[in-house]
């Protein structure tokens, strides 16, 4: 009864990271992910494609399902513009603490509103909870299976807008092959895929951003 990766990656974090420097946690994981123990975080690669889409889309509410260590929670949030807000949603207790104190590392926390449990269960309660009108990006990274009934649940709660921007990872590796079909395929979606690399890897892996047209 060792510890858990989670526990391995944050004790790197607090050791060679220097507080309040999101940089320096983002590449302390990478570094640790690389060369000590894979973990399935988005990565540097796919992480460079996450920045671009964030800083393009300027948003003021933002969702991720699966904040894991909250590697990607803490790319996102620090690219963020004042007043804007990461709404992130973890179903593991263990993972949600450990991401709590990857992002409170960073000095993202006032960014961050970290939610414990099945985001089938919190999204339709986010409206009244968090006073929340659309989101306008949302980053998809949770259980591959979970992406298309997350996302027609996302439609029905009205929390997209037309104009809303979904950035899914791992839609080549593992896949997600319902998920794609359903955004290539439907009028209310235009959808592009940007090829990258698995994370830390030579595998050919990729991001679907799919636009909620209305
Ligand atoms: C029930 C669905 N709702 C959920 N609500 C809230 N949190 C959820 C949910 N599902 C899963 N989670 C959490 O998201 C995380 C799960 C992510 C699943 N990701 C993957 O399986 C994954 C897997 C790989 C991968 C790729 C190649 C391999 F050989 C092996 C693994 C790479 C990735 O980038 C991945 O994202 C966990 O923290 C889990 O507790
Ligand atoms: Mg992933």
């Amino acid at each position: 009864t060792g510890t858990t990766r989670p526990i391995r990656i944050l004790q790197f974090v607090q050791r060679c990271a220097k507080h309040g420097d999101a940089l320096s946690v983002i590449s302390a994981i990478d570094s640790f992910c690389s060369k000590v123990e894979w973990a399935m975080n988005v990565g540097d690669k796919k992480g460079e494609i996450l920045d671009a889409i964030v800083l393009e889309t300027r948003p003021r509410w933002v969702l991720e399902l699966g904040t894991y260590c909250g590697y990607s929670t803490v790319r996102i949030a620090r690219l963020l513009p004042p007043g804007a807000r990461l709404v992130t949603i973890e179903m593991n207790p263990h993972y949600a603490q450990v991401a709590k104190e990857v992002i409170q590392h960073a000095g993202l926390e006032a960014q961050v509103e970290l939610l414990v449990g099945s985001s089938s269960i919190l999204i339709p309660q986010l409206k009244k909870k968090l006073d929340i009108e659309k989101f306008d990006l949302v980053f998809i990274d949770h259980w591959k299976i979970s992406y298309l009934p997350d996302t027609k649940l996302l439609e029905e709660c009205g929390l997209l807008r037309a104009g809303s921007v979904l950035l899914a990872d791992n839609v080549v590796c593992p896949g997600a092959p319902d998920y794609l079909h359903y955004v290539r395929n439907s009028p209310q979606y235009q959808s592009q895929y940007y090829q990258s690399y698995l994370e830390y890897l030579q595998v050919e892996d990729g991001l679907e951003k799919s636009i909620f047209l209305g």
